[in-house]
């Protein structure tokens, strides 16, 4: 547990002597003249703005907070301004240190906000001491607002200590009889109740009527630490009727920061004109989808990683390769110049059959050709795979894909590292890898990779003096990719289904083949097969695991 620091007013250095102008102090309780009807000019009509006003700790991490409050009123279209309470130093792993803020420079904050922009709704979080507490409530006798949500933080998700002791007494008296929403978890629950269990759903109803009783007009216990249970029950009580929030729980290592965002969420709800159920209803719904959003999200090596508020944006996925879908992977035709030279076609006609057939994304494969020769099948094979807009990369030569503008490169162990390959070709290329190794899959992925291509998964003659991992390498890759996953290596008509078999590791996507396409008599047949034998696997393997 870390122990708070002693509050006391800090100078920082920059403001010895005279204050700049710009944070003289504000003129003590200057209403505000303009809050009543926030607009944005936008030329010639101007747009009324819902604002939140959130009172509460920054995390360093990102991921909860006024970091979390922000980005949640931003994803629903509502203008967030800060008033920080204290400075948390905080990641993945835990919480490092805590520096609350001087209460009057809380105070000036409050005052600066509420006397100018004004805010709708005020939204509360780490209020780290009973002084804190009085200030907030002070500053709020002079500019009232319509609503104010308090998430009554105490402990954060990893278990360090967020607000002293003495808040209790500060909340009950001060705070909680202002409060329109409170929005405590479980083992908060407790703790306003003087240490009461509150571990049932029973537990939770006779807890919502004694903290209502406290003052606040509605309270919202948080289930989601309800022991053994997989459905996740939320309780609003508003005094007279107890509501039952049901959802199913969501398997993910991202959730910190969702008591933050719930509460902002409700918070931007109420700014954006909801009755307050509909705000509660509204906010569930946006912190379910986020969290189902923010599963894959990779941030942090600790146990608690953040949420992606802002999904709706895509702003992720559209660093680049929004283009590259894991789903491309499920028929990857590699081609073969000497394959397809015996069978008496062009590489380009045998990528437009393949394609054709039901390939869902091509690589132009040249060991042995001259780099002319090289450019000149590959711009060909591009033309039509455009045509039919799937994607086509080039293996091994970065020169070569650069100078056909292809949609990508596969690149093995030895060849160009991931990273110069992305610094080279963008965001907006496709990079591939062949991996062989767990520890190979991960550094793929760490460098920057979209896929992994993981074999030989049986025997082949097409590439000399290449190990045989089997399926069951293929299967302790996939287990620790973190990236989709195709498999190569003499796959055939008749060992896909077991390559494919249930149950299937999550990144395995499908399978990448040349002689099984190229060495055939008919490329397009072949590919229909694959297909067919593909979609009857991923069924089967669905059933199953059902
Ligand atoms: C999808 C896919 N996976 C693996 C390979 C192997 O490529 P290759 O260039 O033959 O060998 P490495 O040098 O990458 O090990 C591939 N072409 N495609
Ligand atoms: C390129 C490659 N990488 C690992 S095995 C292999 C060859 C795959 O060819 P085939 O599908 O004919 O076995």
């Amino acid at each position: 547990m870390l122990a708070l620091q002693k509050l006391r007013p800090v100078r920082h250095p920059l403001v010895q002597g005279a204050v700049p102008k710009s944070i003289r102090p504000i003129p003590q309780f200057v209403r505000m003249a303009a809050s009543e009807s926030a607009t944005a000019d936008i030329g010639l009509s101007s747009v009324k703005v819902p604002r939140v006003l959130t009172v509460a700790g920054s995390d360093s991490g990102g991921g909860a907070g006024i970091q979390a409050d922000i980005k949640t009123c931003a994803a629903l279209g509502v203008f967030c301004t800060t008033a920080i309470t204290a400075l948390t130093a905080q990641n993945t792993i835990g919480v490092q240190g805590i520096y609350p803020v001087p209460v009057d420079f809380l105070a000036k904050q409050l005052q600066s906000v509420l006397s100018d922009i004004g805010a709708d709704v005020v939204k509360t979080g780490m209020l780290p001491s009973a002084e804190c507490i009085e200030t907030l409530c002070s500053v709020l006798d002079s500019f009232p607002v319509r609503a104010v949500v308090v998430d009554p933080v105490m402990v954060s998700t990893s278990g360090d200590e967020l607000a002293g002791a003495g808040i209790l007494d500060a909340l009950g008296k001060k705070l909680l009889p202002r409060t329109d929403v409170l929005t405590p978890n479980l083992p908060e629950a407790s703790k306003l109740l003087g240490g009461a269990s509150v571990t049932t759903l029973e537990e939770m109803r006779k807890a919502a009527v004694e903290i209502h009783k406290m003052g606040p007009r509605y309270v919202l216990i948080k289930g989601g630490h309800l022991s053994g249970s997989d459905d996740m029950v939320d309780i609003l009580y508003d005094g007279s009727e107890m509501h039952e929030y049901h959802a199913s729980r969501i398997e993910s290592r991202n959730t910190h920061g969702t008591g933050c965002s719930l509460a902002s969420a409700i918070a931007a709800e109420l700014a954006k004109g909801s009755h307050i159920r509909q705000a509660v209803q509204a906010a569930k719904e946006y912190v379910k989808e986020t969290m189902q959003r923010s599963r894959e999200l990779r941030l942090g090596g600790g146990s608690q990683g953040p949420l992606n508020h802002l999904h709706r944006l895509n702003h992720w996925e559209s660093l680049g390769r929004s283009h590259f879908k894991p789903d491309s992977l499920l028929l990857y035709a590699v081609t073969d110049s000497s394959m397809n030279k015996h069978w008496g076609r062009s590489t380009s006609d045998a990528v437009k059959a393949v394609i054709e057939g039901g390939a869902t994304i091509v690589q132009i494969r040249e060991k042995e050709a001259e780099s002319g020769d090289f450019l000149k099948e590959a711009e060909a094979s591009l033309k039509v795979a455009r045509e039919y807009g799937v994607p086509l990369v080039i293996n091994d030569r970065l020169d070569i894909a650069l100078a056909c503008d292809a949609d990508g490169v596969h690149l093995g162990q030895s060849d160009v590292p991931i990273t110069r390959a992305r610094a080279i070709l963008g965001p907006n290329k496709i990079i591939g890898v062949s991996c062989k190794t767990p520890e190979q899959a991960q550094r793929a992925w760490e460098e920057g990779a979209d896929y992994i291509g993981s074999g030989g998964v049986y025997p082949t003659n097409t590439k000399q003096n290449n190990k045989t991992i089997g399926v069951e390498g293929l299967r302790k890759v996939c287990e620790a990719s973190p990236l989709p996953v195709v498999a190569i290596g003499g796959i055939k008509e008749n060992n896909v289904k077991e390559v494919m078999a249930s149950p299937r590791p999550k990144q395995l996507q499908g399978v990448a083949v040349v002689s099984g396409l190229f060495n055939q008599p008919d490329v397009q047949v072949a590919a229909k097969h694959f297909r067919a034998i593909l979609a009857e696997a991923l069924d089967e393997s669905y059933s199953r695991v059902l």
